[in-house]
């Protein structure tokens, strides 16, 4: 796998819709995950979306990990979403002060839902259905705005 450069704020990449990904097998899908996989950890990031390696498709990567503001976060494998919808956002919320691959040296305290459900695709092309809460659910939501061509303001 290859670390690839991260797009900063002002690419206009970041603030476009990115496109479904059509077919997940296709190899080059195959190698992109494992190229923002890659991206992402030497980033030391918990999470890394496909704009932000200048590529416009639908696919995150969520790797939460403990860290200082959230000790109690759940260490997990990285996990892939292609083409993830959010079927729907707990109305309750929680503020953390997020920081962002391509907005560096920038903290900004977002406000975002608890908890989430999510239908994605597996990098093996299984459909799955999850619920998510916490730290994990929080990172979903900011990869998430990533593919819809949002960013984190400072
Ligand atoms: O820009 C990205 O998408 C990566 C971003 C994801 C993210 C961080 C914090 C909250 C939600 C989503 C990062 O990983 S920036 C690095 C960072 O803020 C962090 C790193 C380790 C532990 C906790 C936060
Ligand atoms: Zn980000």
């Amino acid at each position: 796998p290859h670390i690839l450069p991260i797009a900063k704020r002002g690419e206009p990449i970041l603030q476009q819709r990115a496109h479904t990904v059509s077919n997940v097998h296709d190899p080059a899908i195959q190698q992109l995950i494992d190229n923002m996989l890659a991206t992402m950890l030497a980033a030391n990031g918990v999470g890394i979306a496909a704009p932000q390696v200048f590529s416009p498709l639908r696919i995150i990567i969520v790797a939460s990990r403990p860290n200082q503001r959230y000790p109690d976060a759940p260490l997990m494998e990285p996990l892939a979403l292609v083409n993830p919808e959010i079927l729907w956002r707990s109305a309750e919320t929680s503020l953390y002060d997020e920081g962002c691959l391509s907005v560096p040296d920038t903290r900004v305290p977002m406000e975002r839902a608890e908890q989430l459900q999510v239908r994605y695709l597996t990098r093996d092309g299984q459909a799955v259905e999850t619920r998510y809460h916490g730290f994990i659910a929080r990172i979903i939501q900011h990869e998430y705005d990533h593919i819809e061509g949002i960013l984190i303001q400072p």
